[in-house]
């Protein structure tokens, strides 16, 4: 009976099997525990002391953010190049150059490889300048709110000091590394894209070849007086502050196209030393607001450029209104032909006096505008105080096309002529009287320097060629143009017929049905002419 007997303590003692498990169990959650508690302190240490370095950073730094669309963004990568910064990175992107302005450094200066090497790293990097702990730091993080395309890249430094100051004396420092290390180029920042309204407009950055004054063929004295006049404004700063006179200065080129006002103002930017940043007005995205934030970006000692200011005021001139006028009867392939334009720019003549009056502008600015065609510009933008200085460019002269010989052929004072045609005997040749003949054979006023300059490179090779087939040249030339005078008086004509039916029939719109169908004949005729239909 007895079988059956469970002792009533055995519950109370330990079983061995489900103690162990219990046991087991219990460490487990003992380690985690721990390894949770001691990731928590480790991760609110880290937390403290990313705290304490950010209060330490805040208290004891000064914190400056460059961000890529700027100005000053390739001064401090130069400065960052100039001290080996990146010297320490291992991670790289590599982007062949462009012109295009990035967070790019070469390598190797000397050697000037076909690519940017593009620092990656975002991790904080300290170096000692001048007697302070520099922490620099780079990311090129999307913006999320940038509506348009925008370089992203951007560059924080922090200086350990109180003193604020110290940063003028690093971007002082930086501008003067960058400017030293472009002293072959001449820098041009060419806003051609659009900007939302938190963005610098800016973001593209062009270099070009220094080129010497000399090689701008002018007039003689016109680019000393020009280059005197721009010396003396940049050294009169004081006087200008003294008499309560706005410190700016605006010139204004104008001439046919071809005859050297860019090139002049290209030049001179070399000479001096500047940057150019320029726009065009007639770009769809350039409109008032745009003008202002761009002129607003120009830092002082540099060149605000302006080409072709005159499409701005299409209107105003009255070939223009002329041609609008015809437009109405016109289709659009005839406007193409007849080159009618409708008004080319969004800014408005009152934001462009405003940016000119530098109500807008940073002081200091050398304000440079081009037109082909003066007469369109209103009077109220030649006024002295927006524009105070006119230039004007003209069809090449003898004189000039002899020296722009001279310069195309140069150290070949004396030498063998190098003929084209090899049958011929090699003949020795003085290039001064080569320049004198290819002078003489060019009809005054009559040509553009450009056009000169575009003969020539047919026979760059080939001095004696060049001079000895002037004449035919110029007589070639010549035909061309009055051929292409000839046909498009005959399309303005063919136009102004149009138009002149198509006003005849608004006025006859209530008369009968005969005289308008005579009318529509007219119409026809014209068009067969054409060999395509005009009618309305
Ligand atoms: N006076 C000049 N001396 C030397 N080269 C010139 C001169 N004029 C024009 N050229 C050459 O012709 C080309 C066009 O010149 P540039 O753009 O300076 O003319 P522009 O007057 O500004 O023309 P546009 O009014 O069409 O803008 C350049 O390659 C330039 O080297």
């Amino acid at each position: 009976m007895n079988t059956f007997t469970t002792s009533p303590t055995s519950f109370m003692q330990p079983n061995p099997g489900t103690s162990g498990m219990f046991l087991t169990l219990n460490s487990y959650v003992l380690d985690t525990v721990r390894i949770i508690l001691l990731g928590s302190l480790m991760e609110a240490g880290r937390k403290l002391f990313e705290w304490l370095a950010e209060r330490f950073t805040f208290r004891y730094a000064v914190s400056v953010e460059f961000n890529q669309a700027d100005p000053t963004y390739p001064w401090i990568v130069q400065f960052l190049t100039h001290h080996q910064v990146w010297r320490r990175s291992k991670s790289f992107q590599i982007g062949a150059k462009t012109s295009r302005s990035r967070l790019g450094v070469t390598l190797s200066q000397k050697d000037n490889p076909l690519a940017d090497y593009i620092p990656l790293y975002d991790i904080p990097q300290l170096f000692y300048w001048k007697g302070y702990w520099v922490e620099v730091r780079c990311d090129r993080q999307e913006d999320k709110f940038s509506v348009v395309d925008q370089p992203k890249g951007r560059i924080y430094l922090s200086i350990f000091t109180l003193d604020v100051s110290i940063v003028d004396m690093l971007v002082k420092e930086a501008k003067e590394i960058y400017l030293s290390a472009s002293i072959a180029n001449v820098v041009i920042h060419v806003a051609d894209s659009e900007a939302s309204l938190f963005h610098p407009v800016w973001n593209n950055v062009k270099r070009k070849a220094r080129r010497p004054l000399s090689s701008v063929v002018l007039r003689e004295g016109t680019m000393d007086a020009l280059l005197r006049d721009v010396r003396e404004f940049l050294g009169a700063e004081a006087w200008y502050i003294n008499a309560g006179i706005p410190y700016r200065r605006g010139y204004l080129l104008h001439g046919p196209p071809g005859t050297g006002k860019s090139s002049t103002i290209y030049a001179l930017a070399g000479e001096l030393g500047v940057d150019i940043y320029t726009l065009s007005l007639g770009s769809k995205f350039v409109d008032d607001s745009y003008l202002h934030r761009a002129v607003s970006g120009v830092p002082s000692g540099s060149i605000f450029l302006i080409e072709d200011i005159d499409c701005c005021f299409p209107s105003r001139e009255d070939e223009e209104e002329e041609a609008v006028r015809l437009s109405r009867s016109a289709t659009n392939r005839e406007q193409y032909e007849t080159g009618i334009k409708q008004p080319k720019s969004q800014v408005t003549l009152s934001a462009l006096l405003n940016t000119i009056d530098g109500v807008c502008s940073e002081d200091g600015v050398l304000f440079f505008a081009t037109t082909n065609y003066m007469d369109r510009l209103d009077p109220a933008l030649l006024r002295p105080g927006r524009v105070d200085y006119k230039l004007e460019y003209f069809l090449t002269s003898q004189d000039q096309a002899s020296s722009l010989f001279r310069r195309f052929y140069p150290g070949n004072a004396i030498g063998n002529s190098t003929s084209a045609d090899s049958e011929k005997p090699a003949a020795s040749y003085d290039i001064e009287l080569l320049s004198e003949k290819f002078g003489a054979g060019i009809p005054p006023n009559q040509f553009s320097t450009a056009e000169l300059q575009g003969y020539l490179l047919l026979h760059k090779e080939h001095p004696v060629v060049a001079a000895d087939g002037t004449e035919i040249w110029v007589q070639a030339e010549l035909a061309a143009r009055e051929g292409r005078k000839e046909r498009e008086r005959e399309r303005r004509e063919r136009l102004m017929a149009i138009y002149r039916i198509d006003s005849r029939e608004r006025e006859d719109s209530g008369s009968d049905q005969g005289s308008a169908s005579g009318d529509s004949g007219v119409v026809k005729i014209e068009a067969d002419d054409k060999g395509e239909a005009l009618s309305n």
